[in-house]
């Protein structure tokens, strides 16, 4: 039991939904992005390396689905500090149960909600509003040559998208769609 979060687990095994509880005074309030302690569970022998922001300007926005492969495979803590997201991860680990389920939580900074995302899963989001700004916590260091996508629209995974999808990047829109012959990563 944590006074700074409610860590719940979701139906994929390994990835936690988290809720910031905030504390409150007259001024407005504070409340924790990332604690070492109250994540040890999850974190184990991890270690931080980077934290990075984004800003999406457009509604309807969709960021994903990213991973990075072995050793680069990371876990990532996923929070929405301005806005409102749709906020997807997919389970692409191999021979695990619920291989490309998909679960889904709107955060933002209202409700506090966060991703505890592990390695075998990708990762995106789409935005409910303009200028949405995020902030990843990452265990592993970003490399491009690692990186992996699948396509926000495949049908072999079906998200329900609760907007049409837009602004996808050019890396984005190249994910190619999956084929029988993907039976995941080594988490
Ligand atoms: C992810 C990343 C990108 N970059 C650079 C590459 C590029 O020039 C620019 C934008 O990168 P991208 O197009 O990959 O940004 P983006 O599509 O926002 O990528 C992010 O998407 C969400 C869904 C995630 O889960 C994140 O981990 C990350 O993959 O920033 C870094 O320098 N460091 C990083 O860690």
């Amino acid at each position: 039991m944590s006074e700074r979060f409610d860590i719940d687990e979701t139906p994929l095994s390994g990835l936690m939904l988290i809720r910031r509880k905030q504390r409150r005074d007259e001024r407005g309030y504070l409340e924790r992005i990332y604690d070492a302690h109250d994540f040890r569970e999850q974190i184990g022998q991890r270690t931080i390396v980077q934290i990075n922001r984004t800003l999406t300007q457009e509604r309807g926005t969709v960021r994903g689905m990213h991973f990075q492969l072995s050793p680069y495979a990371e876990l990532k803590l996923v929070s929405c500090l301005r806005g409102s997201v749709f906020d997807v991860a997919v389970d692409v680990r191999q021979g695990s149960p619920t291989f490309l389920h998909w679960y889904a939580a709107t955060l933002s900074a209202e409700n506090g909600l966060a991703l505890l995302i592990p390695e075998g899963f990708a990762h995106g989001f789409q935005t409910l509003v303009e200028n949405c700004e995020m902030l990843y916590v990452h265990t592993e260091t970003y490399e491009p040559s690692h990186e992996r996508g699948l396509h926000p629209e495949d049908p072999r995974i079906g998200i329900n998208w609760p907007q049409p999808v837009t602004g996808l990047s050019p890396r984005d829109l190249a994910h190619p769609k999956l084929t029988d012959a993907f039976d995941g990563v080594k988490a």
